[in-house]
Formats: C-alpha cells, structure tokens, sequence
C-alpha cells in the first residue's frame, strides 16, 4: 500500500542514446514481489533499519492498509509518518498504492480516495501538507506520489544549502540567474549580470568570491522569486514570507586562481549538496574534477548538471556524458550515475539523492530553458541533510563581517546547533589569545529578514553590542557559556594527500581549511617519514598565528597552491585554558605599559612575561608571526623525492580522468 521508498516511474527512461550505460532512474525502484525482503509487513520500508527500533508486527505492508486502518494500525502509522519527516528535516516523500507484501500495485477508485482521506487525517495530526507529486496506473489501478511537508510559521521556512561548483564558464552564474531571476539568458551573459558582487566580475565575466543567491518555493512548490522590477534584484524578504521552502546557492568560483574561495565555500558555508556544473561543449575540462574531489573528500552528495545543451552538437553531449559517467563510477568516486529525463525520474532520484551513491545528472539550456522544469521540481524535493536538537547549547560559526551604518558591527554564519534568540549572551572568540569574550546580540536577521531567533542548520545574521569589526574574524565562533570554550593551537588529524608533486615532510606548511576557518598550519609531526599523492597518515598539526575553536570529527581540507590533502580532526592538543590566556593577556598589557615608561622597566616586564607554551614558544607580535610564516614557508620547498623524479603524481581521481583519457582531450581540442 504506500511506501516511502523510491518508487518505480511510470515511464522507465528508455533509450538513453547518449549514454547507453547511465543507470535509468527506474533501477532505483523497489523490486516487485520481493515482499520476503522487506522489513516484516511495515508499511515503511525503510524506517525499521534506520531507526533502528523494534518494528511493529502490524500486517501493514498491503496496499489496502491505508483504506480503513485500525486504532493501533492508525498509531503505528503515526508514529513512523512523524520519524519520517524529523528525519527528513520537516518533509518526506510517500507513495499511497504499492504495498510490500509482494502483492500487485495499485488502488480503485475508493480505496484510493479512503487512503489519501487516512493520509490526510495524518497529515492533520502532525500539521503537514500533504502535496501530489504523480499520479500512475499499475495492473491494479492508481498509485499516487505525494510530498509531505510540515507547515511552518509565518516568519519560517526549511532551508536546503546547495553549493555551485564547475569550471570557468560551465554556465554556473548564468543558471542561478536563470533560476532566481526567472529570465532565461540570451548566450553572452545577460543572466549572470544579476548576480556580480564586483566591478571586476561584471568587467571579467568571473565570479571572485563567494555569493548567496536564494530560490523559495511555496507550500505547492511554485517558485515564488519575483525580481524588483526597478533594480532587478531579488526582494529576499517577501521571498521568505512567501516560500516553504528557501534553497541558498553558494555560488563558487571556477577559476583556479579563485581555488582557495571555493574551498572556503564548501567547508564554510555547509552546504547540503553540491550541485556540479559541466558545460556540454567543454566537457570535464579544469577545475571540474577538482571540484568534485572536493565534494566527495568533504562527503558533500553531488549532482550534475551539463548545461549548453542548446549549442551543443549530439556526438559531442554523447561524448561528454560517456566521460562523466566513467568519471563518476571510478574507484575515486565510485558514484552511480542516474540521467534525469522525466519527473519520475525526479521523484525516484529525489528520494533516493541523500541516502545512495546515486548521481543524478541534469541536461539543460539556459538560452531554451530545455528541462529547467525537471531541476526545479528537483531542488524543491531536496531535504536538508543535517537534523539538529534545539535542546543543545548554541554554536555559531563566523564567515563574514560587517560594519553597517546605524547598526554597526554585524557577523554572517551558520548556526551549527542550539537556538540563539535575541538579546542572548553567546561567548564570541577565541581572540589571538585564545580568549572567549561575552557578546550580546542585539538583532538577528535570517536571509535579511528580521526574526527573533535562529534554530541549528540556519544560516543567520546578528549585529552585536559593543564590539569593533576589527576585532572579529572569519573563523570565529559564537557558543553558549554552557560549553565553556576552548582554543586549540595543535591537533592531529587522519589526511589522506588527493596530490602533491613531490612529497610532503614535517615543517611543511599549507592552508588548513575547517568549517570557516582558514589559517596556515604546520606539519609538527606525522606516523611516516614522507607522504606522497594518495597516501594516508596521521599528522600533528599546529596553527602559526592564532589558536581556533575545534571539534573532533571535523573535516579539514589542507591545501596549497595544487597540493591538496583531506582529513578529520582526531585529537585535540593544546588547548588554551581561558585562565593562562588572560594572565598572558595582563602580561602582555604591562609589556605595552612599561614599554612607555622606559628601556630597562620594558626588559623587567619582558623577563617575567615570557610566554610559556609548553611545547613551542608564541610568535608575540603580529610581525613576529608574519617573519616565522615566511621562514617556515621556506619549507615547503621540499627535496623532490627519488621516486618521483620525473614522474608526474596524479590523485586517484585525476588518474580516472587521464585513463578516460584520449576522449578527454579529443574534446578539449574540438571546443
Ligand atoms: N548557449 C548557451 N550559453 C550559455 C548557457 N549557459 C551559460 N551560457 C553562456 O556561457 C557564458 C559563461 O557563463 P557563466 O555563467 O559566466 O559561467 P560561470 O561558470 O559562472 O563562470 P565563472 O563565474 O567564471 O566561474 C556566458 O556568456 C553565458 O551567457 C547555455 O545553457 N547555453
């Protein structure tokens, strides 16, 4: 009877001539009669194994089950709806006519106007709408799709982050100003023009830095984005009142020489899922394969979406595709890559994006708007990844700051978990030294609307009391008191190195990204003598100017100039108790005083205010920690290894590509 699994389209994409090994969508559907696989007569398939409760023995998995369900069946059904859709962040997708008993698929007339009535009843008691997605004809008459989606308050709405990547002119700004503007692109740029942030990118026709572009959908799923018709910009407070649902677009930049914006991009701004670029003519060309190591390495779901299709000769898209097929299902990737041709292959995609290896893979046009319908219904069924509790303490990661006139200072981010509402007092830091300061927040704006509070997974802005921009960084953190924070100098971490030309020893230096934070760090110590593209190590890292705010668990990306290495952060080392931090901090300040006062009382001062890191001493001044950075970087000019001499190293992902090979560059000539 009804089934939150994928379920099987209607019309199976038959003749894909493209890519005749791309998986059709239909493979992801459950299997007919397979009722001795499923779970023992749940009606929902996939809630006994995930949540990993007792499942009720309750006959529920005939299509009938629906129709007139028993008190306790009724209960039962309840209950499973409400973990459905908490797991799915406030939506879920439920099929009403297919059971999993093994029985034929579909409903008459009555029993399906009975089941939709049960559903809606359900729907009623968890105050959800309940949405037709589909409707199809089986041998035993209809099965009907629907989008379930909790209501929200009025000033609320779920919020779905979707990063941008792809190389330089896969048509990545043109899309979003399709999308959001709702104006298709005339082929030299128009769309795109909505969406510079800088003289220079309107000049160049190349995004820089990292922008936010929103799209909301309505209870329907309608896009209500309507452009101000005098600026053409986007009016994001009447989109959120409208919208049940709002995607934020990270729009990342392509070029390689802007790699550092976008790996800030996806480590920073947590996007749910990455929506990856290719512009048919150019194949995977660039910086597309590093963009999608990226995503992978950050364990970020990917699909793709192959654009200019309007301009594009057949054998060439055939040739593309071929190439990203065999790309995705590399051992580096080791994707299934599903070419989305249908709604129902929308809907089976869909459900299926967060939890499997599944790649769904987009064709369009800008210029024709050929299946910009299909990506929209798209990205209004995708659910947040992340499911937060209120109840834990509030943590808010920084990735911008502001000065704005009349508020002043203002800080941009992601709420991480916890709630942070109005006037709260959060710990913001840690300052150079390692000091948390208490911060008031005086007004919290969630996509320039003002609201009164902000849940985890939010992105949101506060403007705070008493407190200089200057003194803020990106990388900062807003927590509540209850955590008692704590700054970390070192930490180890499990890397495995995607490329490195040479090989990579202790005192080398790279950039480590993690969540916003983006400073230098140094290899202290690592478990191997050298490391080299596509080895494994655990590594001692230390940061050389300012202690962070870490986590274990977190995914860090180490990197510098192509060297790119990724982990997780598995011990915390140093840390700096708040105490020492402030009696450095008194010290310090009586360096300053007597610095004033003369030579030989700024000597007495000195002697008595050495720092006392336990393992390496503390650059004290701005320009001694700049010096050290530069005599460190000298490091990185390592001894090239023996082994490597002449041998050019290539990350598992970039072998794939190679050994997809002649295609690659046939392409790359011809456009
Ligand atoms: N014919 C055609 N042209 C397109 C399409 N999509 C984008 N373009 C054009 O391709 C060019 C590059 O598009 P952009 O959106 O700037 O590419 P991008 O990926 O954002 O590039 P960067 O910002 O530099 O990373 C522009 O001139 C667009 O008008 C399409 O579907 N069809």
């Amino acid at each position: 009877m009804a089934s939150l699994t994928a379920t099987e389209p209607a019309v199976c994409p038959g003749s894909i001539s493209a890519a005749e090994s791309i998986v059709p969508a239909c493979m992801f559907a459950p299997d007919r009669g397979c009722a001795e696989d499923q779970s023992s007569g749940e009606v929902f398939a996939e809630s006994d194994g995930t949540n990993g409760e007792a499942v009720d023995h309750l006959d529920l998995s005939s299509k009938l089950a629906l129709v007139s369900p028993s008190g306790e069946q009724y209960d039962s059904l309840l209950r499973h709806l409400r973990e459905r859709i908490d797991e799915g962040c406030g939506e879920t997708i439920f099929v009403v006519g297919m059971g999993s008993d093994g029985g034929d698929y579909g409903l008459n007339e009555k029993d399906m106007e009975a089941s939709v009535a049960t559903v809606q009843s359900l729907c009623e008691q968890i105050e959800a709408d309940l949405i037709l997605l589909r409707e199809r004809s089986d041998t035993g008459g209809k099965i009907q799709d629907y989008l379930i989606r909790r209501r929200v308050g009025e000033q609320d709405f779920l919020e779905v982050r979707v990063a941008v990547v792809g190389n330089v002119d896969a048509g990545k700004s043109t899309l979003l100003g399709v999308l959001t503007h709702g104006e298709l692109d005339n082929g030299r740029g128009f769309a795109r023009q909505k969406l510079f942030r800088h003289k220079h990118e309107m000049e160049s026709g190349r995004t820089s830095s990292v922008g936010n572009d929103i799209l909301g959908f309505d209870q329907e799923g309608q896009v209500v984005n309507k452009p101000d018709s005098h600026g053409g910009g986007l009016d994001w407070t009447k989109i959120c009142e409208k919208s049940s649902k709002v995607i934020t677009f990270i729009d990342l930049a392509g070029h390689e020489k802007y790699l550092k914006t976008t790996v800030f991009g996806m480590t920073g701004h947590l996007p749910d899922f990455c929506m990856l670029m290719v512009g048919s003519n150019a194949g995977i060309v660039g910086m597309t394969k590093e963009h999608l190591g990226l995503a992978l390495a950050l364990n970020v779901p990917v699909f793709v979406v192959v654009t200019k299709i309007d301009m594009c000769p057949a054998n060439i898209l055939q040739e593309t595709l071929k190439l990203l097929q065999r790309l995705l299902k590399s051992p580096g990737c080791r994707k299934i890559p599903v070419l989305v041709q249908n709604k129902d292959d929308v809907i089976v995609t869909a459900s299926n994006f967060s939890s499997e290896r599944m790649c769904p893979i987009f064709q369009i046009s800008n210029v024709t708007g050929e299946n910009m319908d299909l990506l929209k219904m798209f990205l209004n069924l995708l659910s947040s990844r992340a499911t937060f509790s209120n109840d834990e303490p509030a943590e808010f990661q920084i990735d911008d700051t502001y000065s704005v006139p009349g508020v002043g200072t203002v800080v941009s981010g992601t709420t991480l978990r916890g709630m942070i509402r109005l006037n709260d007092t959060l710990l913001l830091g840690p300052d150079p030294l390692g000091i948390f300061i208490p911060i008031a927040v005086k007004s919290i704006h969630r996509k320039r609307m003002a609201v009164r509070e902000v849940r985890g997974g939010q992105t949101a802005s506060f403007a705070l009391k008493k407190i200089k921009r200057s003194s803020i960084r990106k990388g900062m953190v807003m927590v509540s008191p209850k955590l008692m924070p704590q700054a970390t100098w070192e930490f180890e971490a499990e890397i495995l190195v995607l490329h490195h030309p040479t090989t990579i020893s202790p005192r080398y230096q790279a950039m480590v990204h993690c969540g916003s934070i983006r400073q230098t760090a140094t290899i202290l110590t690592m478990n191997k003598d050298c490391l080299r593209t596509g080895d494994k190590a655990s590594v001692h890292f230390r940061f050389i100017k300012t202690p962070e705010y870490l986590h274990c668990d977190q995914k860090l990306v180490f990197r510098e100039g192509r060297t790119k290495a990724v982990g997780t952060i598995t011990k915390l080392l140093q840390s700096v108790s708040t105490q020492a931090a402030r009696a450095q901090q008194s010290k310090n300040q009586a360096i300053k005083k007597a610095s004033k006062e003369g030579p030989a009382a700024s000597e007495d001062a000195a002697c008595t205010a050495r720092p006392q890191s336990p393992s390496t001493a503390q650059p004290s001044t701005v320009a001694e920690e700049e010096a050290l950075c530069k005599d460190d970087n000298k490091e990185n000019k390592v001894k090239a290894c023996p082994r490597d001499a002449g041998v050019m190293m290539v990350s598992p992902l970039s072998q794939e590509v190679e050994d997809a090979g002649e295609g690659v560059r046939d392409i790359e000539g011809r456009a």
